[in-house]
């Protein structure tokens, strides 16, 4: 039985609903890593992106290590998403290089540089990567919007599969497995056949989490998974992230503003503030860092978490 380190946030654990899909596993299926837990997974060294006169990224150094969910944090404009299109080959930085560590599964190991590449070809590197916008297909039902998630992995054209023949018929099977084992874990059952455009917000958030998913990861990438939602959905959302986490041991690199779910479930923090890295460390290392509520002082955030450590601070003077 796992345990999380939800300590603040009671209601993870307290569900006895979700208590059987603790027991299940899914690690060999949908992580797509085979690197041993704590060895480094991608190494972000020395970037700087500027788009004209803007600097949006400064001299940014920090390592994602294989199995631990790693939040990128800072005030509005930090920053937070020039540094996961980077990542993801949105960006292409001027300076500083981008690396991600990859080992088969017969234990061969590689080393690919992340800078220059396009999305398309990080992509097949199995770095998946959710939006800050919905991006599905919303006349689409859940189930074909997952099953485009599979299509870097397809060798057998569209048409081969719809004749539905020999390899094409086998791969078509492997493919659907996959995805009702995304769909399991995302619990999305009850939502398989509706065309996404008429789900709730959270739904769709959940489906996007799971199309990503679908490329069977190395790396997830989650832009604010959690923005725009009420305090149910963001529970629920919080619940699934870790469950990708935890159960499929999928490395995940997220963008959040919600400071309590950030320090609950990540094991590492990055902190930057007008482009720079403030602050990298374990979330309470980060939480006592003068230089990280400096950061978020002068900002108008509503977060009871920041206004507390803030006050904290100023107590200890
Ligand atoms: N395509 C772009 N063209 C010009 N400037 C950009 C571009 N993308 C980002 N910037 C600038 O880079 C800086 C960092 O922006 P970024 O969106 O990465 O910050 P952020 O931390 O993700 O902010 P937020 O929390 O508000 O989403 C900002 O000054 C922004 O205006």
């Amino acid at each position: 039985m796992k345990t999380y380190r939800l300590s603040q946030t009671s209601w993870i654990t307290a569900d006895p609903k979700r208590t059987p899909v603790l027991t299940r596993a899914y690690q060999h299926s949908l992580n797509g890593s085979h690197l041993p837990d704590g060895e480094p997974l991608l190494e972000v060294d020395a970037v700087s992106l500027r788009f004209g006169g803007v600097k949006a990224l400064t001299d940014i150094s920090f390592t994602v290590t294989q199995g631990h969910v790693h939040a990128i944090i800072g005030p509005n404009g930090a920053g937070k998403s020039s540094m996961l299109n980077c990542i993801s080959g949105i960006y292409h930085p001027q300076e500083g290089q981008i690396r991600l560590h990859t080992a088969a599964a017969d234990g061969s190991r590689t080393l690919s540089t992340l800078t220059q590449l396009p999305p398309h070809r990080i992509a097949r590197l199995r770095v998946a990567r959710s939006f800050q916008n919905i991006e599905l297909f919303s006349h689409l039902t859940v189930l074909e919007n997952l099953m485009l998630g599979r299509h870097i992995h397809m060798k057998h054209s569209v048409l081969a599969s719809m004749l539905w023949f020999g390899p094409a018929r086998r791969q078509e099977i492997q493919h659907r497995q996959l995805v009702e084992e995304v769909i399991d874990l995302l619990q999305l059952q009850a939502y398989r056949g509706k065309p996404v455009g008429a789900l709730a917000y959270g739904i769709q958030k959940r489906v996007e989490l799971g199309r990503a998913l679908c490329i069977q990861p190395a790396l997830l990438l989650l832009d604010e998974p959690m923005a725009g939602m009420n305090a149910e959905e963001k529970e629920d959302m919080a619940r699934y992230i870790l469950d990708v986490h935890e159960l499929a041991g999928v490395t995940v690199v997220l963008i959040e503003h919600d400071m309590n779910v950030v320090m609950d479930i990540s094991d590492r923090v990055s902190v930057l503030d007008f482009g720079r890295l403030i602050a990298d460390g374990t979330p309470d290392e980060v939480k006592a860092d003068p230089a990280v509520v400096e950061a978020y002082l002068g900002s108008d955030t509503e977060d009871a978490a920041v206004r507390e450590a803030v006050e904290h601070l100023k107590e200890r003077g």
